[in-house]
């Protein structure tokens, strides 16, 4: 097998993914994912991080090819989040007397997943680990995006194991590290990762980036995606960009629609932001496009416009679980407009506005409900929905 080197005894055991559909049985992952576990040879051998269970086998082989009838002496645990610590058992098995290292939180979590830990290693912020030549340093970052989140910094080569913050969806398909692949491809994905995993976590985010910041970081190994050595600002000033609500003059119209009055008046509002001017503008269909791609979106463009027909005195159930998301997410800073569809006594538009009023965006014009086809006074009504938005993101 080949091996990946980070450094001269620091070796790169990851694993892609390439079968799961959805990532944490939620988030669609066509283009897979990969699990990133760090193994450092020296006086002392340590771990960073392991692999999800799928993968145990082979990654205890791997361990074994490199290290020989050496044990492990030490078990980093970064983040314990079950695609990472689903070796932790098997690796405990093999090596008896490992250290597992890790915060107060981290062992609690350890006891709940997997067994009671004996043989501990309690961290705290700035705490060093001397594996001979190499020296590591922790760091906690609380809720990037587990409670027990922590990173090591590896003073001697300058590498910060980052956990998941960094990181990435999409296999590593023969490129690992940055230089060796081009970015292209990741800068959606990266950008995926990061709104639907971390995107609720954008405070906590900030404060980790402010953190390490007076580090000398060199080179991010995170747990997901590629190893960057080279372009680092290229990741860092995405991460800063996006988790500072930090959007481009866009706009993002969903709608959820059974026989097309409603998206008749989604083409008309986004006919009319493209006529004043606007060039970003998706449009989607609540029952077609995954949320996940949704709420990227809406991290990139300012303006969000959402349209329901009225369904059962709700909204569209589809729009609804679109809703529940970015208000459980706490996106922040965008303007906002509503609109919708209904036959006798409405709830979609009703529903939209409870909506509108919780999440407290700049609410850009009246909501637009219009009953049946769309007639002259309410398209005239769509019209002036999107002047006022362009206005809105054009004054900007
Ligand atoms: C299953 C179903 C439930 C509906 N529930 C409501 C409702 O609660 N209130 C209402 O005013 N209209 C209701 N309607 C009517 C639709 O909201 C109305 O036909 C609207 O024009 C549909 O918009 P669309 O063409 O975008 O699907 C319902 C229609 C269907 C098929």
């Amino acid at each position: 097998m080949h091996q990946v080197k980070l450094a001269e005894n620091i070796y790169y055991l990851g694993y892609n993914d390439r079968r799961t559909n959805l990532f944490e049985n939620i988030w669609p992952i066509p283009h897979g994912v990969s699990y990133n576990s760090y193994l450092i040879v020296d006086e002392k051998i340590a771990l960073v991080d392991t692999v999800e269970r799928q993968f145990i086998d082979d990654y205890l082989d791997q361990i074994e090819e490199i290290i020989g009838d050496r044990q492990v002496d030490y078990l980093i645990i970064n983040h314990m989040e079950p695609d990472h610590s689903g070796a932790i058992k098997a690796v405990k098995t093999k090596y008896p007397n490992i250290t597992l290292v890790g915060n107060k939180k981290t062992f609690g979590f350890v006891e709940s997943f997997y067994f009671k830990p004996d043989n501990t290693l309690e961290v705290y912020d700035n705490d060093t680990l001397d594996l001979g030549k190499v020296k590591l340093q922790f760091q906690m970052i609380p809720m990037v995006h587990w409670p027990e989140t922590m990173v090591t910094y590896d003073e001697t080569h300058k590498i910060l194991f980052s956990g998941d913050a960094f990181g990435s969806y999409g296999t590593l398909d023969g490129g690992v590290f940055d230089d060796e692949i081009n970015l292209d491809f990741y800068e959606v994905e990266i950008m995926r990762y990061f709104t639907n995993i971390v995107g609720k976590y954008c405070p906590h985010t900030q404060r980790a980036i402010k953190k390490l910041a007076p580090l000398d970081i060199q080179m991010i190994a995170a747990t997901h995606g590629p190893i960057w050595r080279t372009d680092l600002d290229w990741v860092l000033s995405r991460y800063n960009k996006w988790s500072t609500y930090d959007t481009d003059n866009g706009v993002i119209i969903v709608y959820g629609s059974m026989y097309g009055n409603t998206q008749k008046m989604a083409e008309v509002i986004a006919r009319q932001l493209s006529e004043r001017g606007i060039k970003d503008i998706r449009v989607y269909d609540s029952s077609k496009t995954h949320a996940s791609y949704i709420i990227n979106d809406i991290f990139k463009y300012k303006g969000f416009i959402v349209g329901s027909c009225a369904y059962n005195n709700a909204m569209f159930p589809n729009v609804q679980t679109l809703l529940t998301t970015i208000e459980h997410m706490g996106i922040k800073d965008h303007y906002l407009g509503v609109f919708g569809n209904f036959a006798w006594n409405g709830g979609g538009v009703k529903n939209l506005m409870k909506f509108a009023e919780s999440i407290k965006w700049d609410l850009v014009y009246d909501p637009v409900e219009e009953k049946g086809a769309l007639k002259t006074d309410k398209y005239q009504q769509c019209i002036e929905l999107a002047n006022a938005m362009a206005d809105k993101l054009l004054a900007e």
